[in-house]
């Protein structure tokens, strides 16, 4: 695969706050989920994780997903109650069949399938080897390809594993390989901890390039060590325009200690427009949903543009 050696000229968010973000902070209501999700769309994002289906057991912060999901649902002529947005897509997590079934039902847009390039990452994550969650996924991706469903992949510990360490390229390359041949329609590839530095992460994408068409990745980094920025710049221009964030920097993961969140969406926006490059979103919006999240949970924002950035 040639890798395209110039910037793109939009980059399109996955804003994965409501979900990856909310599932390792203290609970909201339901409400201020939806609050959230509202303002989001409303400042210009189009794709919007907004909840996963996985056990409430292990992750009770996403244990009212469908409520979220029903709220989203498109208005029919006897409810107007939808805050819906048209042409946002909004997506769920989903781990197995029950989790597509339960997805369906609340009437998501699209799930995700997540996998991972560390085996006891797998297993501390979904309770299964790397093998058996391919394994799991089948069914899933039948279900969903039968009800016209995208299901989209993601690889986590791309760049390091809070268990095993350094993460061979060549497995991550494999894994996110299978997941694309089974169907997911992009392979979101995750620096779960926040441990890669530039010239890694772009090695990382260089060798998953080879088996997965570049157009068909997403960059997933979370900004534990603050390198979140540097290793999206050093991959811009390999091909790549989609990349996943979190507004205020909310989350991290329930299964990796130490992981924070996910680079905050408003610090790479900041970066790709001061760089000419397109996102749709607005800035000023987004940072103001940003600072009412942070003020719910209680928390400082993530996001060093938010803080920085005069609101009225
Ligand atoms: C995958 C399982 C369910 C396996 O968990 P398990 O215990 O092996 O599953 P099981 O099939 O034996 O079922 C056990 C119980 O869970 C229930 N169950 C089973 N499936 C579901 C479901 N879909 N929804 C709701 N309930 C479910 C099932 O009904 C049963 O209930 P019980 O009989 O005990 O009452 C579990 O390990 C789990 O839920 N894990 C969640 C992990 C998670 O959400 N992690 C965070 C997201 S991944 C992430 O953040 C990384 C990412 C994507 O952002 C990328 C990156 O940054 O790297």
């Amino acid at each position: 695969m040639r890798l395209a050696n110039s910037l793109p000229t939009h980059v399109s968010i996955f804003e994965v706050g409501a979900r990856d973000g909310l599932q390792n902070e203290k609970p909201v209501t339901t409400e201020d989920k939806l609050t959230l999700i509202e303002q989001l769309a409303d400042a210009g994002i189009k794709r919007i994780e907004a909840g996963s289906f996985v056990s409430p057991k292990w992750v009770p912060q996403m244990a009212d997903s469908k409520d979220v999901f029903t709220a989203l649902k498109p208005n029919d002529l006897q409810d107007q109650s939808s805050i819906r947005k048209a042409g946002v897509v909004y997506s769920a997590l989903t781990p197995n069949l029950k989790g597509l079934e339960l997805a369906l039902d609340a009437g998501a847009d699209e799930v995700a399938i997540f996998g991972a390039a560390s085996e006891t990452f797998s297993q501390r994550n979904i309770n299964c080897s790397i093998e058996e969650s391919i394994a799991r996924f089948e069914p899933v991706m039948a279900m969903a390809k039968a009800r016209n469903i995208p299901v989209r992949g993601y690889v986590s510990c791309v760049l390091g594993c809070p268990y095993e360490g350094d993460i061979a390229i060549d497995e991550v390359a494999r894994v996110s390989e299978i997941l694309y041949k089974m169907g997911c329609y992009e392979i979101s590839l995750g620096d779960t901890i926040g441990v890669g530095t530039p010239i890694k992460a772009r090695n990382m994408v260089e060798a998953v390039a080879k088996l997965v068409p570049v157009k068909k990745l997403a960059l997933h980094f979370h900004d534990t060590y603050g390198q979140a920025l540097a290793n999206i710049q050093a991959c811009l221009d390999t091909g790549i325009s989609v990349i996943d964030s979190s507004v205020a920097g909310l989350g991290g993961c329930p299964y990796a200690k130490g992981a924070s969140g996910n680079l905050a969406t408003e610090d790479v926006v900041y970066m790709l427009h001061g760089m000419g490059i397109e996102t749709g979103i607005d800035l000023h919006k987004l940072a103001k949903a940003g600072h009412q999240i942070s003020q719910v949970l209680g928390r400082q924002n993530g996001s060093k543009v938010a803080q920085a950035m005069p609101l009225d």
